[in-house]
């Protein structure tokens, strides 16, 4: 009798904002860095995805529906995805004839992001994580997130570190195969919880060039590029590993910035040279530099990823000063509902906050986070389609 049950599995996954950036690749088939990469994971409170896994014999093709939308799932990404676990539950089941062979059943998968896709929040992070995540578990798939890390990279580089929850580092390996280029754990979450991040939403439109274009552009043609990738990242990725044990945020907040504009310089570097900050960027980046200089110390960090969105880093004991800063720029804007925020130092120069008035749409104020989540709430209906809300 010919199998006809619904296998699923669900699962919720987080977004990562690198404080040591990936930019450029030595092979882009398999999504392997010019160098390694170091991030926080955000808290699924916050930013998350939903993605529901499940499979049938009476399923007739692959499918993946994001936020409602039936996608293109022919592109090498996913399909690297779909192999490699499925070759993965080929090998349980060959090893265990007992078992359903799921690894010859088509595949639905349904995600939901709950924050806008495409617009340099990390969707495709937090995406293929979810995606790897709830397949390896409606499989289940005994390899541990390091493992998977090596499949949820193929999807997206950056995806790989999304599959745990902390401070994760992506080791970018020499090994031609890319079998040595895994993401670590360097701390959990909990080694350092008080970790804030008030993500400055300048547009949520979707970004001009996109991250896999624009990095092959600045491997071509940007003469700064190597020097970054040899030098530069392999001596701060070690310091940043050592600030984070240590706790030291006055380290962390100085290598944070210091590596977003490094990666943005190898952008206007390349030729023709790509821009992401634009001008309500560059004024964020100034508020935080005129924070830090009254505070006499780094008490806030920014970063940019391809794209102009502001993510400032800064610990939990320092939030009523950061955000009362912000709050002189930021007070109308949805997402900022904060109470208990301490008074502009009077030597602040609150001219820095104009350009931010007009230029952020949305703040999003949130912390580091656990890594993928299995949950219950199924987004597959018994039919094995998507349920409509
Ligand atoms: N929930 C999801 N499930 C599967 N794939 C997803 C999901 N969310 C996003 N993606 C994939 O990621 C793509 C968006 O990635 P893209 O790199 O352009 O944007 P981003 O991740 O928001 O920005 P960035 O990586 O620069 O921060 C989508 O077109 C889709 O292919
Ligand atoms: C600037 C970044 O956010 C770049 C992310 O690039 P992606 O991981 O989106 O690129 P692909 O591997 O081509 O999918 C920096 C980072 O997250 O480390």
């Amino acid at each position: 009798m010919v199998d006809q049950k619904i296998y699923t599995a669900s699962t919720t996954a987080p977004v990562n904002i690198a404080v040591i950036k990936y930019w450029g690749k030595r092979d882009t088939a398999l999504n392997l860095p010019t160098n390694s990469s170091l991030s926080v994971t955000l808290s699924q409170k916050d930013l998350r995805t939903h993605t529901t896994a499940s499979c049938s014999a009476s399923f007739e093709s692959d499918t993946l529906h994001l936020n409602g939308e039936l996608q293109n799932i022919s592109g090498p990404r996913q399909t690297a995805c779909f192999r490699e676990l499925r070759s993965l539950r080929a090998a349980l089941e060959a090893a265990d004839p007992s078992l359903p062979k799921l690894s010859t059943y088509k595949l639905h998968i349904v995600s939901e992001n709950n924050f806008p896709t495409a617009a340099g929040l990390a969707s495709s992070a937090a995406g293929f994580a979810a995606l790897v995540r709830a397949i390896a578990d409606l499989y289940e798939l005994p390899q541990n997130p390091t493992e998977l890390s090596r499949i949820a990279r193929q999807g997206s580089g950056s995806a790989c570190r999304s599959l745990f929850g902390g401070y994760v580092a992506w080791e970018q390996g020499e090994k031609i195969d890319g079998s040595d280029s895994l993401a670590v754990e360097i701390a959990p979450a909990s080694h350092w919880p008080d970790m804030k991040a008030a993500i400055l939403v300048v547009s949520a439109a979707k970004k001009g060039v996109s991250s896999t274009s624009g990095m092959q552009a600045t491997v071509a043609t940007s003469s700064l590029f190597p020097h970054r990738a040899r030098v530069v990242v392999p001596q701060r990725m070690e310091e940043m590993i050592k600030a984070i044990k240590e706790r030291d945020f006055e380290t962390f907040a100085d290598l944070t910035m210091k590596d977003s504009n490094s990666f943005h310089s190898v952008c206007l570097d390349t030729s023709p040279p790509i821009f992401y900050m634009n001008d309500v960027s560059k004024a964020a980046i100034r508020v935080v530099e005129e924070l830090n200089r009254v505070s006499g110390r780094k008490i806030a960090a920014y970063t940019f990823d391809a794209g102009p969105n502001a993510v400032i880093y800064y610990l939990e004991k320092d939030e009523a000063l950061v955000l009362g800063v912000l709050k002189g720029g930021l007070e109308h804007v949805p997402g900022f509902a904060v109470s208990g925020t301490a008074a502009i130092p009077e030597e602040y120069d609150a001219s820095f906050l104009e350009p931010l008035k007009e230029g952020i749409t949305r703040v999003i104020l949130t912390g580091v986070g656990e890594g993928p989540i299995s949950v219950k709430e199924s987004l597959v209906g018994e039919d094995g389609l998507l349920l409509k809300k």
